[in-house]
């Protein structure tokens, strides 16, 4: 079987990336990452990804008169690698119908909270100030509703009394990069189509105990 060809998405830090990236390299998963692009220059992510040899693409959306003009670019600097999966990786730019469009069934993304709660931004400090007691993040398909896409695997992460947003969200990224590579590995392993989002699993591939999934 040919090897998934990847192309990776981030705005930042990019710590999904390096799990992937990990992922990858320990041969976990049997893919290759063609390119990582960044709608912001000189983030660490980019980093990341030059340190594993990985051709990055700075593609900054300030450049651009508009959200369509940016897309396109996107559009276009995305195909030029041909990718047969594309991975949102704490990318920040809310993507027009047309570029989703165009990469629907083969576009993930991660979102940290248990969709469909808290869709959009700052979802650790809306549920604690909304007093819940469990939080999480979700993988999904992109679709043109934002963070609206079909779920494919959720994480569970429990709030804690004296929890603050940050120390919330280094948990939940523990679980982001459980979870990430997992659904990155079924994907490439054509286990999963947006119209039948599941996933074949043999006991052996569940992470050890510490993984939460509800
Ligand atoms: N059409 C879609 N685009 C995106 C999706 C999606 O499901 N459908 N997922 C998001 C990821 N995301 C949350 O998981 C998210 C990213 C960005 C924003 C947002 O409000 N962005 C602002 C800019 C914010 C900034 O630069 O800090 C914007 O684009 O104007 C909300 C949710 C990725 N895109
Ligand atoms: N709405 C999208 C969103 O908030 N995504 C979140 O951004 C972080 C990126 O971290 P990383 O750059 O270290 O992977 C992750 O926690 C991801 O869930």
């Amino acid at each position: 079987m040919n090897r998934t060809r990847i192309v990776v998405l981030i705005s930042g830090s990019g710590s999904n990336l390096q799990a992937i990236i990990d992922a990858v390299q320990a041969g976990d998963i049997q893919a290759d990452i063609c390119a990582v692009i960044s709608n912001r220059p000189n983030v660490l992510g980019l980093e990341r990804a030059e340190k594993a040899g990985i051709t990055t693409v700075t593609l900054d959306h300030k450049e651009f008169e508009s959200r369509d003009a940016y897309d396109a670019a996107l559009m276009n600097k995305i195909e030029s690698f041909t990718p047969d999966l594309v991975v949102l990786a704490g990318f920040m730019r809310i993507l027009t119908p047309s570029l989703v469009q165009k990469f629907k069934g083969k576009m993930l993304n991660i979102h940290p909270s248990l969709l469909p709660k808290y869709q959009g931004l700052n979802t650790h400090q809306r549920a604690i100030d909304a007093g819940d007691s469990v939080h999480g993040v979700s993988v999904h398909f992109v679709t043109e509703e934002l963070d609206g896409g079909p779920v494919i695997v959720q994480a569970k992460v429990d709030i804690l009394p004296n929890d603050t947003a940050d120390t919330l969200a280094q948990r939940v990224h523990q679980q982001e990069h459980i979870i990430y590579p997992l659904v990155v590995k079924w994907f490439s392993e054509q286990r999963l189509t947006m119209e039948a989002h599941y996933a074949v699993l043999d006991n052996k591939e569940l992470p050890s105990e510490g993984a939460q999934y509800n």
